[in-house]
């Protein structure tokens, strides 16, 4: 049995895949109107439309009948994944925690893996992430992603036949990467929407780009892991895709549009996280401070885009 905290989109589509593949799935959620309609419906219309669930996924609000697991997948916003592990995650049985979530945690300014390794650790701890949108993982159309901190049967375990796992020992590298490209993303989304035009957006990608690397050495992460799936690889789909919400969060703030406040958009809070992170390494991360500034109101936009246009010219 495979355990699945979060029935959000991801944790929805990674429980259909992982079910499709034969598993026994045991899917968690919080709210109870919400797990009485994905048992009556047999789909989560409200995250993940479309979608229908296999009669192997079981919903539940109760935590412990995940015990036993081969191993529990934890697929909470990152900024709820230290709160529910301070409630409940010491009850949780099983050889493996698995981080499905991208961001820094505001309060610790630390990524997911570590905050499970302090409340578990006597368990294995571990980060599932990449370029894939919940939609296309759910649809079963061919997607890759990296597991790092895993082993070769946790690798075979959580990979189906549309889901290819690439595995690493680079922990600190796949949770780095997966964070900063969602900051990147808002602000090529503001690029778009500001209608900067494209030439800009491959430039801010590529600057973004030397910018995540950069804190990501600091941290004694792996170059490598960075050109990989968990870094570049999502980097190109976030600050590409409309399916992005990062990506669609910027464009709105570009063009001046509204967003619904509901919507999940990790760059938000980790745009804060990695600017507080640089500044205490003294690295340099003129993006992210950016987006850090925009988000806490310090600047308007014309004043963001004119700041970056007029940094002193330096090599590449
Ligand atoms: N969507 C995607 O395509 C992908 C997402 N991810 C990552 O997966 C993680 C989850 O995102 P996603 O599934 O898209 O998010 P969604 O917005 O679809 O769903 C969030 C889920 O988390 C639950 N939740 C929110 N706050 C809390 C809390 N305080 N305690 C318990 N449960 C809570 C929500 O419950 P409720 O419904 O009751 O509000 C909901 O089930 C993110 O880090 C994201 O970056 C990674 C790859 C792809
Ligand atoms: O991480 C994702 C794709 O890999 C999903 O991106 P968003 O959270 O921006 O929708």
């Amino acid at each position: 049995m495979i355990g699945v905290i979060g029935a959000g989109a991801f944790g929805t589509a990674l429980a259909v895949t992982l079910a499709k593949k034969g598993h026994e799935v045991r899917l968690w959620a919080r709210n109870s109107d919400h797990i009485a309609e994905m048992a009556r419906t047999r789909r989560n219309e409200s995250r993940l439309p479309g979608i229908s669930l296999p009669e192997t996924v079981t919903v539940t609000p109760n935590s412990d009948d995940l015990n036993g697991a081969s191993v529990i997948l934890l697929s909470l916003p990152m900024q709820a994944l230290g709160a529910f592990l301070a409630a409940q995650g010491r009850n949780l049985d099983s050889p493996w925690l698995v981080a499905c979530c991208k961001g820094i945690d505001l309060k610790t300014l630390t990524g997911p893996v570590e905050l499970i390794r302090l409340t578990r650790p006597a368990c294995g701890a571990a980060i599932l992430t990449g370029p894939s949108f919940a939609a296309d993982i759910a649809r079963g159309l061919p997607t890759a992603l990296t597991l790092a901190g895993g082993d070769e049967a946790l690798q075979i375990l959580l990979s189906t036949p549309t889901l290819r796992l690439y595995r690493s020992d680079d922990t600190t590298g796949a949770e780095l990467g997966g964070a900063m490209k969602n900051v990147v993303a808002i602000a090529a989304g503001i690029v778009i929407g500001a209608g900067l035009g494209d030439s800009a957006r491959a430039a801010l990608m590529t600057r973004g780009y030397a910018e995540m690397l950069r804190l990501a050495l600091a941290l004694g992460a792996r170059a490598e892991t960075l050109a990989g799936l968990s870094g570049l690889g999502d980097l190109v789909l976030t600050c590409t895709s409309a399916q992005s919400r990062n990506f669609r969060f910027g464009q709105a703030l570009g063009s001046g549009q509204g967003f619904d406040p509901l919507v999940t958009v990790e760059g938000l809070a980790t745009a804060r996280a990695v600017a507080a992170v640089a500044r205490q390494r003294q690295i340099d991360m003129p993006i992210t401070a950016m987006i850090a500034a925009l988000v806490e109101n310090q600047i308007t936009l014309p004043e963001a885009i004119q700041a970056l246009m007029s940094r002193p010219l330096k090599q590449e």
